[in-house]
């Protein structure tokens, strides 16, 4: 598309997390559809959260810019730099060849999730020793080596990138015969994967082993805090699971929908990766789910509420009242380690 446009010699710039050399490929296209025209890949990847981005944009950790080791690909360079140094200060605009920045990306999102993972296999030893995790992780925290962030035990981590990109990399890793590696990489989802069931597991456990017919709350069903974006979010999987055991779930989130939410407890794994006209065209309410737009509603009557999204406003929440308006025993059980209620 780009090359049945172009007049003049051109940049492109990856922007997109993409498996190491797609810049190739993209180069070998527009090159041999060129009509003489000369272009440029350079690979620029994205690093903003979702809840923070403009934040994010303004004051980036770092811009990561890499391009051809030939002077074409420097000047390439230099001309994305001097962008990005209208507002970033320059020892922050890193650049490097091309695969390095397309791997960085991949690496950098790898080893944020492989914290979370860590942590939270931590946690399930912690809650088999008595040990407190949010303790443990606060004093790992301390060391500068290791620094306090992204060390919050969870639910499990959430969202679009996290799992694709990891899943990117172990097919890299498998492609270049590095089974090895591969299978390191790919311990982070599995972790991953048994915190959700195991949270699922600790509710039943905990309600006597059966929530069958029981009301279970959910408060938060977006990935992250800040955001109405469900996708990967643990929540699907929890409430699922709960469903799966017969539960009636009650939902409250301040940003998602009733219609979003009903949408991901009806579709099938990875439905939602498709193009919306690819979709089941009206997913059937899931019948044991009511979703309100109040945490008051959602845990009324309830036996069990479980928080699993760490928004900010359910540290204000009286819980005192909660309880109050709860079947007994009632139980609490929180996803999110920032605090406890
Ligand atoms: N969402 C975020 O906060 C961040 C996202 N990224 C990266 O940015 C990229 C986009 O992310 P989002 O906007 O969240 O995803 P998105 O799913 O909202 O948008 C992706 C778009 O690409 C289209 N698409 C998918 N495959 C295609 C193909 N083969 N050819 C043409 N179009 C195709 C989809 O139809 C969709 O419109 C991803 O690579 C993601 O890893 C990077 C940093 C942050
Ligand atoms: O490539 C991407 O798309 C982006 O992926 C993540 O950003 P994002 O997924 O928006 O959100 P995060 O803040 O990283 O949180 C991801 C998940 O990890 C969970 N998390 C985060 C931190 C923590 O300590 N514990 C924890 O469980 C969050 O609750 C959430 O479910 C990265 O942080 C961004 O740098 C990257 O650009």
């Amino acid at each position: 598309m780009i090359a049945d446009v172009a007049k003049s010699d051109k940049i492109v710039v990856e922007k997109s997390t993409v498996p190491v050399k797609t810049a190739e490929a993209i180069e070998k296209i527009l090159t041999h559809n060129s009509k003489g025209i000369n272009f440029q890949i350079l690979s620029n990847p994205e690093f903003l959260a979702e809840g923070t981005a403009i934040k994010d944009l303004f004051n980036p950790d770092r811009v990561l810019i890499g391009g051809r080791e030939t002077p074409e690909g420097q000047r390439a360079v230099q001309a994305l730099k001097a962008v990005y140094a209208q507002w970033v200060p320059e020892d922050r605009i890193i650049t490097t060849n091309l695969w390095s920045a397309e791997l960085s990306k991949l690496a950098a999102n790898a080893f944020l999730a492989q914290r979370i993972s860590s942590m939270n296999a931590m946690s399930a030893l912690c809650e088999a020793t008595g040990a407190n995790v949010s303790e443990v992780a606060y004093a790992v925290g301390k060391d500068t080596r290791i620094g306090p962030k992204f060390l919050n035990a969870s639910v499990g981590f959430g969202g679009s990138c996290f799992q694709k990109d990891i899943l990117n990399l172990v097919y890299i890793c498998e492609c270049n015969g590095l089974p090895e590696v591969a299978h390191y990489w790919k311990q982070v989802i599995k972790i991953n994967d048994y915190q959700k069931s195991r949270f699922v597991n600790r509710v039943v456990s905990s309600m006597f082993n059966t929530v069958a017919g029981k009301k279970i709350a959910i408060l938060g069903f977006a990935f992250k805090k800040d955001t109405g974006d469900t996708r990967e979010t643990a929540a699907i999987d929890v409430c699922k699971g709960l469903l799966g055991d017969k539960a009636k779930i009650s939902i409250y989130d301040p940003q998602v929908t009733e219609d979003q939410i009903q949408r991901d407890l009806s579709m099938n794994k990875f439905d939602w990766d498709h193009p919306i006209h690819l979709q089941p065209m009206s997913p059937s309410a899931v019948k044991q789910v009511s979703v309100t737009w109040d945490a008051y509603e959602a845990t009324k009557g309830a036996h069990g509420v479980c928080i699993l999204t760490e928004w900010d406003e359910f540290r204000q929440l009286d819980y005192k009242k909660i309880y109050d308006n709860m079947q007994k025993p009632a139980f609490i059980l929180t996803g999110v380690m920032w605090w406890i209620p």
